[in-house]
């Protein structure tokens, strides 16, 4: 069964004001810390999926592209996209390129969880569902391709059609801290050197 790690990385960055998958958290650029995640558990092959004008700024060679012609659509249209274009993976570990604190024990906890009962193997906090931190079956496309046609773009419709796994996470967990703003990036950095 082919399990592959899917960073999606072709967001338009707007509330940052510039491409914030590229920005240095720990000495990495923000995405490669979800790649490294992925790739530590051995998820093959291994995707980034991005758009034209910003596939030049990754520095990475033994992964997968998917450059969308129409970019900046959002996630959901962005899954669709990857699981057309391999259809001979079964489960697809999506996670997104603004997260400094994902890392590998994550994705194998999540792993745990794989059962063909459910279409999608979702993080949940008492607040907020995490999926853009998630896995993903194939089954799901079906919905997936559905909302597409619809031209909606809401992950939160496509999980209320699908069987989800919901995987409780505390609410403190930094796991699932993501970038949006400056501001963010700020209290992120405070964070890291608090810590140290
Ligand atoms: N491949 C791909 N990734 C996307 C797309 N839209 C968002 N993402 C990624 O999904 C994650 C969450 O994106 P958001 O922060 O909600 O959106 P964004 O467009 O990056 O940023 P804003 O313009 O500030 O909303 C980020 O890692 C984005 O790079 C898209 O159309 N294609």
């Amino acid at each position: 069964m082919k399990m592959a790690g899917v960073v999606l990385a072709g967001g338009q960055s707007s509330r940052y004001g510039q491409p914030k998958m590229f920005e240095l958290f720990a000495g990495l650029p923000l995405y490669k810390h979800s790649l490294i995640a992925l790739q530590k558990n051995q998820l093959q092959p291994l995707i980034i999926a991005t758009n034209a004008s910003l596939q030049s700024k990754f520095v990475e060679e033994n992964v997968q592209w998917i450059i969308e012609k129409q970019p900046h659509q959002g996630p959901l249209f962005a899954l669709h996209n990857i699981m057309t274009n391999f259809p001979e993976v079964e489960w697809f570990f999506v996670i997104a390129s603004d997260m400094p604190f994902i890392n590998a024990e994550f994705v194998q906890t999540m792993l745990t969880f794989i059962d063909d009962r459910y279409d999608a193997i979702i993080p949940k906090q008492v607040s907020r569902l995490q999926p853009l931190a998630a896995l993903y079956r194939r089954s799901a496309l079906p919905k997936a391709q559905q909302l597409v046609q619809q031209n909606k773009r809401s992950m939160k419709v496509l999980l209320e059609q699908l069987q989800v796994c919901y995987v409780p996470f505390e609410e403190d967990s930094s796991t699932f801290i993501n970038i949006n703003s400056q501001q963010d990036w700020l209290q992120t950095s405070e964070r890291k050197s608090n810590n140290e």
